[in-house]
């Protein structure tokens, strides 16, 4: 019977059959064959549209070419211009449209706009050209309003002076601030550029916790970061996943903190309603006195976030937050917290006496004086609801989460003993950081020598080293009050600061009572060293000196910037070898100074305000076009928060990150491969627009047609001023319509008007139904890619153990091409 014929049902049965021949043999060129080609096309786009003015003109002759005439790509929303004579929309955001140019009228330095990177409370943040130095740079063009532009001038102090006075060789993990200038009343702050944020990262990886290892190396570096923060005397006040973002410019890539929009010195802690909601420490909670641990709280939240790819307490209002920290750490602040917190009886009822606090501690019985009211009594009290989120976790405590998490899929039973033992070191680390009583949260010094920081194999509960007894570095800075710099006031770099501390301080890592011996008190830009740090994290600063007498001037807007000076009879005697280093390394400079004006910096004229800024006498033409593509924002998780201007904007993308709800399933967190988050992409991709003729800001030489239905600025800022822009806001809840006056007044409002968090509230292409489709792309996932990318695979195994790794080819889909 022949082999696959029709008797044996068409079937070959490889046993029986032999190939006839060779069907392919090695080409062999023939005598005169003709030579083979290989025409590469352009694309059809390119073919059709090449020469297309020329093609034009021979079809009429009478056709001109005008440059002006092309539509503009805008990339802000809206792009209808109604302030700052028609530069600005509604929101007094800069109209950026794809080649705009931003020039820096004092250097002529121009940056070509060329993609929107984000936006946020202070306005927007373009990808830009320089061509000066052949690169792209990230540009924040803050709002223009006197607000803003006095609080962003915080941010450009606060950085200037943490790159150059702190981390010069910039191994700290802080963004780097290049320069600022004003352009049609704008302030523009000019970043390094950076890559996606870690919400992002999480997001593309479907919410499901990236690798170990890549917690670990992310950990590490934020703890150099917060180190740096701790020395300098300098809180964040905003630290969350969209604030970290990667740097994958460097090989193995990095992180980097940014927005230090909200950050203050730890001497002039003025704001009460600070930090994003889920990662709010119980203290700003509470409304207690705060320090630099509160961005060891955050940094706590972000760590166990990264693990599990969700936040651990995703508070849908401040009610459910504190029930889940209860809940979930199984404990509650300590009473001498909750005896002095100005908010302690919104969320507890008093059941015993305060009287018998000694040091923190409640000395009858141990038992607290307090109880967190239930949600019953809570409604009773403050006549609302309170509003309560989903359940992402299945289990109740900390520990169990953790331990519990699902493992990756096909793990030895080697590496799965190998990861637990990794995950009972992260419940610990965990423990430390997201720690209640602030007084005994870890610094960044002590988390830094934690097990699961430094790789060592973990076998009990980890005891800190001591923390530096804190010195009062900072009162040996003198900060010279520049009339003009009404920013410094703001960030406590006043030597204004009447209202210090008005509750006791209990000793801490964070904070040690030390008796302030000085007459005056200064601001502060120095730090509470440590001389641990020398041998923690390499190159921080600090100072165990005792109270000499450098005087710092520090005046961002002046020439001379900061000055330190130093007195006579100055003692730098007991000062770290680091810190003696800058000392001397200053005293070389403009002044002693570290000045944002020195070197890149240019210096701002005194005092000025954005309404001092005299715009051309042309305005740019200003068309209703297209509604601008937003870039990929970061979707500020009910970051209703504090900050000098009370976060009002965030309001704006509150809702936008919705994914934490993805199914509402309670077992999500059990089962992570059955979970079907629909990870959204905004195109960042520059356009492709030719670079001709593009607008140009801040220079002299922009003449374009006036809009005659543009509002004068003088109209426009009077009146209601900067609330009448924030409630011209969609969507915006009135309650957030608030200017900086009242921010306080109005804390917790805005989760009582917002919604649970639900991925359709700020991600435009959510859908449910996309939900519900089938994932199947376990393998797909951006842990693998970014651990090849930052070299992790060959990581010590100890720590290279993560969930959902794979080296599947699959992992190719992930689309952050910068990791490859
Ligand atoms: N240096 C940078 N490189 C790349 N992208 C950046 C950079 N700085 C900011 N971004 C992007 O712009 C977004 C907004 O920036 P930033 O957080 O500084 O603004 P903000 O107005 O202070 O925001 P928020 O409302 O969160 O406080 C960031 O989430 C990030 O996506």
């Amino acid at each position: 019977m022949d082999e696959g014929s029709p008797s044996n049902g068409g079937q070959v049965f490889g046993a029986s059959w032999r190939p006839k021949g060779f069907s392919f043999g090695p080409y062999l060129v023939q005598k005169d064959a003709p030579s083979l080609r290989v025409v590469v096309r352009k694309p059809l786009v390119v073919r059709l549209t090449k020469d297309i003015v020329e093609t034009y003109q021979i079809c009429n002759p009478l056709f001109k070419y005008s440059e002006e005439l092309n539509p503009k790509r805008y990339l802000t929303s809206p792009s209808v211009g109604v302030l700052n004579d028609g530069y600005d929309n509604v929101n007094s955001d800069l109209i950026l449209a794809v080649n705009l140019v931003l020039v820096n009228a004092e250097t002529q330095r121009r940056y070509i706009v060329k993609d929107l990177l984000g936006h946020g409370t202070f306005g927007q943040v373009a990808k830009c050209w320089d061509a000066e130095m052949n690169s792209f740079v990230a540009v924040k063009i803050i709002k223009n309003q006197p607000a803003y532009y006095q609080q962003a001038l915080v941010e450009v102090s606060i950085l200037t002076t943490l790159n150059k006075k702190y981390d010069r060789e910039d191994k700290h993990h802080i963004v780097r601030i290049y320069e600022y200038f004003v352009c049609q009343r704008h302030l523009c702050i000019c970043f390094e550029l950076l890559d996606s944020n870690l919400y992002e990262l999480i997001k593309i990886n479907h919410f499901r916790g990236l690798s170990l290892s890549i917690v670990q190396l992310f950990s590490k570096q934020i703890l150099r970061g917060l180190s740096l923060l701790k020395d300098a005397g300098i809180i964040h006040c905003d630290l969350k996943p969209e604030n970290i973002l990667l740097c994958t410019s460097v090989k193995p890539a990095e992180i980097k903190i940014i927005d230090f929009g909200s950050a203050c010195t730890e001497d002039r802690t003025v704001y009460s309603y600070i930090q994003s909601r889920y990662y709010r420490s119980p203290e700003v909670l509470l409304g207690y006195q705060y320090t630099t641990a509160i961005d060891m709280w955050s940094f706590g939240c972000i760590v166990a976030e990264l693990f599990l790819g969700l936040p651990l307490f995703p508070g849908a209002s401040e009610f459910d937050l504190l029930r889940r920290m209860i809940r979930i750490l199984g404990a509650q602040p300590p009473d001498y917290v909750l005896k002095e917190a100005k908010n302690t009886s919104k969320f507890f009822k008093c059941i015993g006496s305060v009287h018998n606090i000694e040091n923190g501690e409640v000395s009858i019985g141990g038992r607290s004086a307090y109880q967190a009211l239930t949600e019953i009594e809570y409604e009773a009290r403050e006549l609302k609801k309170p509003l309560i989120g989903k359940e992402y976790f299945h289990h109740k405590h900390l520990e169990e989460i953790v331990t519990n998490y699902p493992y990756r899929k096909n793990l030895s039973m080697e590496d799965i003993s190998k990861e637990s033992q990794i995950r009972l070191a992260l419940v610990d680390f965990l423990k430390g950081l997201v720690e209640f009583d602030p007084a005994k949260r870890w610094s960044p010094f002590q988390a830094s020598r934690h097990p699961f920081v430094t790789g060592e194999p973990f076998t009990c509960p980890y005891q800190p080293p001591p923390e530096t007894p804190r010195v009062p570095v900072a009162q040996n800075f003198k900060v010279d009050h520049h009339p003009g710099a009404g920013h410094w006031f703001a960030a406590g770099l006043s030597p204004n600061i009447s209202g210090r501390s008005k509750f006791s301080m209990h000793n801490s890592p964070h904070f040690q009572v030390v008796p302030y011996g000085y007459g005056n008190s200064y601001g502060s830009v120095g730090s509470y060293g440590s001389y641990n740090d020398g041998t923690g994290l390499g190159s921080s600063y600090g100072s165990y000196g005792d109270g000499g007498n450098t005087f710092a001037y520090f005046s961002p807007v002046g020439p001379s910037g900061m000055n330190l000076h130093a007195q006579s009879g100055v003692s730098v005697r007991g000062s770290s070898p680091d810190a003696r280093k800058m000392f001397i390394q200053y005293s070389q400079g403009n002044g002693l100074g570290v000045s944002p004006s020195a070197g890149m910096f240019v210096p701002l004229p005194l005092g000025t305000s954005p309404s001092q800024f005299t715009p051309p006498s042309s305005y740019g033409q200003v068309s209703s076009g297209s509604p601008g593509h937003y870039g990929p924002t970061s979707p500020a998780r009910s970051s209703c928060h504090g900050s000098p201007l009370g976060k009002m904007t965030a309001a704006t993308h509150y809702n936008r990150r919705k994914n934490w709800g993805y199914s509402g399933n309670p077992q999500s967190q059990e089962s992570p491969s059955s979970q079907h988050w629909q990870g959204q992409f905004i195109d960042g991709a520059s356009s492709g627009q030719a670079e001709w003729n593009p607008q140009v800001l801040g220079s002299a030489s922009l003449h374009l047609p006036s809009n005659p239905s543009a509002t004068s600025s003088k109209q426009q800022r009077g009146g209601s001023g900067i609330a009448a822009s924030y409630s011209a806001m969609p969507n915006m809840p009135s309650s957030l319509t608030r200017g900086p006056a009242i921010a306080e007044a109005a804390h917790d409002k805005p989760e009582t008007s917002l919604s649970v968090p639900d991925p359709g509230d700020w991600d435009p292409n959510y859908s449910d139904e996309q939900l519900l489709q089938e994932d199947g792309s376990d393998e797909s996932n951006i842990t693998t890619e970014f651990s090849k990318a930052m070299h992790l695979s060959s990581a010590d195994s100890s720590v290279g153990v993560g969930r959902f790794n794979r080296t599947s080819s699959a992992s190719s889909n992930i689309p952050i091409q910068s990791f490859a």
